[in-house]
């Protein structure tokens, strides 16, 4: 399967990971922080590190439902062959309290362990006798079962490191010290221009040569999962002056400028020559398929000072190439978010194909694990306009330029799960 388009080696491309390289050098974090609580903070950035002002747990507490004893007690039981009394009962939320000498704890998970108490013995490993005693089985050690203080974290440890997102488990890490607020890095504001007179909106009906807006759905979806505040500058056609204009109000507006389409060498491609007019560019075209025509470059006197901008490509899958690979390391930078190294690893291919030429394929795969190891097949069509094979994909298949795939050959795999936070 391929695009159905003839091969056009063009000279002077950036390689891939070359240009992931300087958009991540290039990212500067947007400045400032506020305080949100817990409940808003889901995926949103730490602004400093969080330290742990408790230690936690925050007293020895059971692991078990079962018994807590001390080991000398019982010892001294099972000489006498006579059973622990059951001094007192300990549910979780009850303060510390006392062992007496010679008696166990009935307890419950959670609960503090008594003092005195040096294990507890689960349950399922002890009988009670017709008086009531407790008798245990088999060997106990000290310290069975029993959560210490402060094993997890210590009152002023580091809990969570500045840059870090707040995935769910990082909430709830911060809501087990206590923690109700915590600082994050303000939202970053991208404006997205979606370039083409061919574009109308999904929802009204479609005339002759009209193409449905998917890119600018699927970059606020994207965005939307940043937690990015999307200004959308809509459906602006193929001229200069509308261009210039919609550059213009993006520019004083966000903290990033996304445009798609007309960035590659057509004359109906006005990017790249507004672009150098209102700002400069840092580069154009990458080495990659999709996503060849990526523009990254800046509005205003200069790249410290200017807005950033990205052009995507119009073709649908090589937009969300361009954002996956791309734009979103640097959005990440933005946010204040430290890089994270792409991840890959060798899988063999179930199929055969040639090579692009002078540049890397990305090509979109489902992994079959029948066999017990995992074996790429194409997920679909492999055009850059076709979304079906991308909205299906486990991940890319990464071909290096240049050389053709053989089925049983392991090429660099690319899980589409680590472009999702
Ligand atoms: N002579 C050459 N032609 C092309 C080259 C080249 O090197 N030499 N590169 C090709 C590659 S690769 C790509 S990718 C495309 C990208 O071109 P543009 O970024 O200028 O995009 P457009 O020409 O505006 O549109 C391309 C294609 O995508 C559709 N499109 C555009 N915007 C949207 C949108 N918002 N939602 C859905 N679909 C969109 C548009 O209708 C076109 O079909 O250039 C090749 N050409
Ligand atoms: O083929 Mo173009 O590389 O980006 O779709």
């Amino acid at each position: 399967m391929n695009c159905g388009c003839a091969e056009v080696v063009t000279p002077g491309l950036l390689d891939l990971f070359e240009a992931r390289a300087r958009l991540i050098e290039a990212a500067v974090p947007v400045a400032g922080s506020e305080r949100l609580a817990l409940a808003g903070a889901t995926g949103r950035v730490l602004a400093e590190d969080v330290m742990a002002a408790l230690d936690l747990p925050g007293v020895d507490n059971c692991a078990m439902d079962g018994y807590a004893l001390c080991l000398a007690d019982l010892e001294d039981a099972r000489a006498k062959d006579c059973g622990l009394t059951m001094a007192q009962r300990v549910p979780a939320g009850a303060g510390v309290l006392h062992l007496p000498p010679g008696g166990c704890a009935r307890i419950f998970t959670g609960a503090p362990v008594p003092l005195g108490a040096d294990a507890v013995v689960p349950q399922e490993r002890t009988r009670l006798d017709a008086r009531g005693h407790v008798h245990v089985e088999g060997a106990v050690s000290a310290g069975a079962n029993i959560r210490r203080r402060g094993e997890e974290t210590r009152a002023g440890e580091r809990l969570l490191a500045a840059g870090t997102r707040l995935a769910p488990a990082a909430i709830a890490l911060l809501a087990s010290h206590g923690i109700a607020e915590v600082p994050v890095r303000p939202r970053l504001t991208v404006a997205l221009i979606s370039t083409g007179d061919e574009l109308i909106e999904p929802g009204s009906p479609r005339g002759p040569g009209q193409v449905y807006n998917s890119n600018a759905a699927m970059l606020r979806a994207l965005l939307a999962q940043q937690q990015c505040a999307v200004l959308d500058l809509g459906i602006v056609g193929d001229t200069v002056p509308a261009l210039r204009e919609a550059f213009i109000v993006a520019r004083g507006s966000a903290d990033l400028v996304i445009c798609t389409g007309g960035v590659s060498v057509g004359e109906e491609d006005h990017v790249r020559p507004v672009l150098e007019r209102l700002g400069g560019i840092a580069f154009h075209g990458v080495a990659v398929k999709p996503g060849k025509p990526f523009a990254f470059g800046w509005l205003g006197p200069d790249a410290e000072r200017g807005t950033p901008l990205i052009g995507l490509p119009g073709n649908p899958v090589a937009s969300l190439v361009g954002w996956q690979w791309l734009a979103l390391p640097f959005v990440h930078g933005r946010q204040g978010r430290a890089p994270a190294p792409l991840q890959y690893y060798p899988v063999v291919a179930g199929f055969s194909q040639r090579g692009a030429r002078g540049r890397r394929e990305l090509l979109r795969v489902v992994l079959d694990w029948t066999g017990g190891a995992p074996v790429a097949f194409l997920a679909g069509g492999q055009g850059s306009h076709m979304l079906g094979a991308a909205s299906q994909a486990h991940g890319y298949l990464m071909i290096e330029a240049d050389t053709h795939v053989e089925e049983g050959n392991a090429h660099g795999f690319c899980p589409v799960a680590q472009f999702l936070d």
